[in-house]
């Protein structure tokens, strides 16, 4: 299957064969993953958990045996026979007891082992998933809600509980219970009876099979209900300041209203089908059962059966009905939990950008962070790449945004790219940084084709400061800090004070410590693009990548960033993406992209010279411009 068919729908569902597999390989895809997450100590609880059950349903269905013992003891002797020595009927009531008092004993240890395992696994899983989502590219993310994401994280830990408590509590010692039950049966010599008991389990495995099918529909749109509703939540959340100016928090919750209606539907459906297969289950058991004692009773008539033989028919069948009950509990919930974990199994089918790196982050651009001022570390970076382009296409979906391109930079020089919005220099940026991944043509990275290099490798050199400055729930130095290598409280005050920080930290009364908020949203625009430069010069990148970096500063401060910032990153190769012409007008070169294509490239003045769409553009801000 190629990498296109592999992304997810908008309904958190992959449209990987992960989405269109039964419940059946969705079980044995969910165990696998488990298996494969499972410390040594939740497989030691688990082996003991399976032991336990195991000697908890043997001591259940043997303990009738006992009783059949006892009561064909009275039966023969007339009473119990209480007086000289242990009598075999005490002995055989105190089997009886002990094998009941056993099995519930054992049953009862299940949960403390089962519980620790579950923690585990359920951690282990969410972790997983998180680290595989972080690796996926942009692509996916692009086409996935955050909180369709973030609630198959959440599904995924519940999914592993119902697993294993359906597999540990349910399936598992009914399974063993029904054997045993099945062998005794037929010790009892009685075909008819064992082939009608046979014949209703035969025809409850048919039901299960059937039915099991419907009811991973039906999960599965709880699941995707479910990833609705919350993907709509965490999208107006994000977007609170702009719901409220729009006076729209009405319109927002009939939103999620409408999710919540066609969810509640979603659980009546289920519901149904699990009701469903109760009742039928139920019908099949009463069925048996009234065969069973049938043919028992004619057998005891006979003389073939003894009155406590036909009591432990009765017993047997009887006792049939609480584990079918919970086979069928147990099916539907290793259906159930199986679906809850789908959307994490989709997602890490998913084929990941490429490994990541190990040990810390930045770990290789440079020992020497903890103390060093700017100049400092521009000294201690790794040498600065070249970058070319030729005949490069690129494009998103079906629409083509880039169109033959070409262009050189050298080793330390600055290119840098202009164009009306949406002429594809953001595009162009991020497939440098292999966020977006070429259609035609080569980009090359000091000669190497960039899409033969693993993208954790590229981006370790690269310092990225994009549009829109991203920044985490988190302190300003510890925003500044994010992703680089461990750099002392100096080294992070020197970075904020080069990217003009240094009025704003004074005036906060907790300075670097100060919380932004959540992306940033407690600093100015301007504030959290000074943020974002400060962490790449932190970096000290070979490559700087600058993506409207300063568009939110006044000229003056602009001016005065953009010339610290070629200060602590001389030497470094750059490119940068502007609408503002005084910023790039020191480039070494400068292309003009026009829907895609390269439509004048040269030095500032050289394009100023041309008159054409550059100068146009350069005579405009230019008479815009406060004197
Ligand atoms: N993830 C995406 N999926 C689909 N189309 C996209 C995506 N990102 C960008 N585009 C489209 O690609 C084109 C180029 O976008 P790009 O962001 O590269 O332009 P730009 O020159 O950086 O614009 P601006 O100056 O406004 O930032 C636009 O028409 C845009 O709608």
């Amino acid at each position: 299957m190629s990498p296109q068919n592999r992304v997810p729908d908008r309904d958190g569902n992959p449209r990987a064969e992960c989405a269109r597999a039964g419940s059946l390989s969705i079980t044995r895809e969910s165990l696998r993953l488990l298996y494969r997450l499972a410390d040594r100590p939740t497989c030691w609880r688990l082996a003991a958990a399976v032991a336990a059950i195991a000697a908890s349903s043997i001591l259940a269905a043997l303990a009738p045996l006992a009783l059949k013992e006892l009561i064909d003891a009275v039966a023969v002797t007339g009473r119990a026979d209480l007086g000289d020595g242990p009598p075999f009927a005490l002995l055989a009531g105190a089997l009886y007891l002990a094998a009941l008092g056993g099995s519930r004993v054992l049953a009862e240890i299940r949960p403390a082992l089962t519980g620790g395992a579950e923690q585990q696994l359920a951690g282990s899983i969410r972790q997983a998933g998180f680290a595989h989502l972080l690796r996926l590219p942009m692509a996916f993310h692009h086409d996935q809600p955050s909180g369709s994401l973030l609630q198959a994280l959440q599904h995924a830990g519940a999914g592993t509980r119902m697993l294993l408590m359906a597999l540990t509590g349910s399936v598992l010692p009914v399974v063993v219970e029904i054997a045993c039950i099945a062998v005794i049966l037929a010790r009892l010599d009685q075909p008819a009876l064992a082939v009608c008991i046979l014949l209703s389990g035969a025809a409850h495995a048919v039901l299960y099979a059937r039915l099991a099918a419907g009811l991973g529909t039906r999960s599965r749109d709880v699941v995707q209900g479910s990833a609705r509703s919350h993907a709509i939540v965490a999208d107006h959340l994000q977007h609170l300041e702009m719901v409220k100016c729009q006076n729209a928090e009405p319109d927002a919750c009939q939103r999620l209203a409408e999710s919540t209606d066609a969810e509640r539907a979603h659980w009546a459906r289920l519901h149904r089908q699990r009701s469903r297969i109760g009742i039928a289950s139920t019908g099949i058991f009463c069925a048996a059962w009234a065969c069973s004692m049938t043919l028992a009773g004619l057998a005891v008539r006979d003389g073939t059966l003894s009155v406590g033989g036909f009591v432990l028919a009765n017993l047997y069948v009887m006792q049939l009905v609480r584990p079918i009950e919970s086979l069928g509990a147990g099916v539907r919930d290793l259906v159930q939990g199986s679906e809850w974990l789908r959307p994490v199994l989709g997602m890490l089918n998913q084929p990941t950008e490429g490994p990541a790196l190990t040990g810390p982050a930045g770990a290789s651009s440079g020992a020497s962070a903890s103390t060093g001022t700017a100049a400092a570390s521009a000294a201690s970076r790794s040498s600065p790449p070249s970058l070319s382009a030729r005949s490069l296409c690129l494009r998103h979906g079906d629409r083509p945004v880039l169109d033959a391109v070409a262009f050189d930079v050298a080793a330390g020089a600055t290119l840098a790219i202009v164009g009306p919005s949406g002429s594809g220099k953001s595009s162009l940026l991020r497939a440098i940084l292999r966020l977006k991944e070429v259609e035609r043509g080569d980009l090359l990275l000091d000669g190497h084709p960039i899409a033969d290099l693993p993208p954790a490798s590229i981006r370790q050199q690269v310092g990225f400061v994009a549009q829109e400055a991203a920044l985490l729930n988190a302190s300003i130095a510890a925003n500044i800090a994010f992703g680089n290598p461990p750099s002392s409280d100096a080294a992070i005050l020197a970075a904020a004070n080069t990217a003009g920080l240094a009025d704003l930290l004074r005036s906060l009364p907790d300075g670097c410590s100060t919380f932004v908020g959540e992306r940033g949203m407690k600093l100015s625009g301007g504030e959290r693009q000074r943020v974002a430069i400060a962490r790449a010069i932190l970096r000290r990148p070979s490559l700087l990548i600058l993506d409207e970096a300063t568009s939110m500063l006044d000229a003056a401060t602009e001016s005065h960033v953009m010339r610290n910032l070629r200060e602590a990153c001389r030497g470094c190769t750059t490119v940068m993406a502007a609408h503002r012409l005084s910023v790039v007008a020191h480039a070494d070169e400068i292309l003009v992209l026009d829907r895609g294509r390269v439509a004048e490239r040269g030095t500032h003045l050289a394009l100023l010279a041309a008159g054409g769409m550059y100068a146009r553009t350069w005579a405009m801000q230019a008479e815009s411009a406060p004197a």
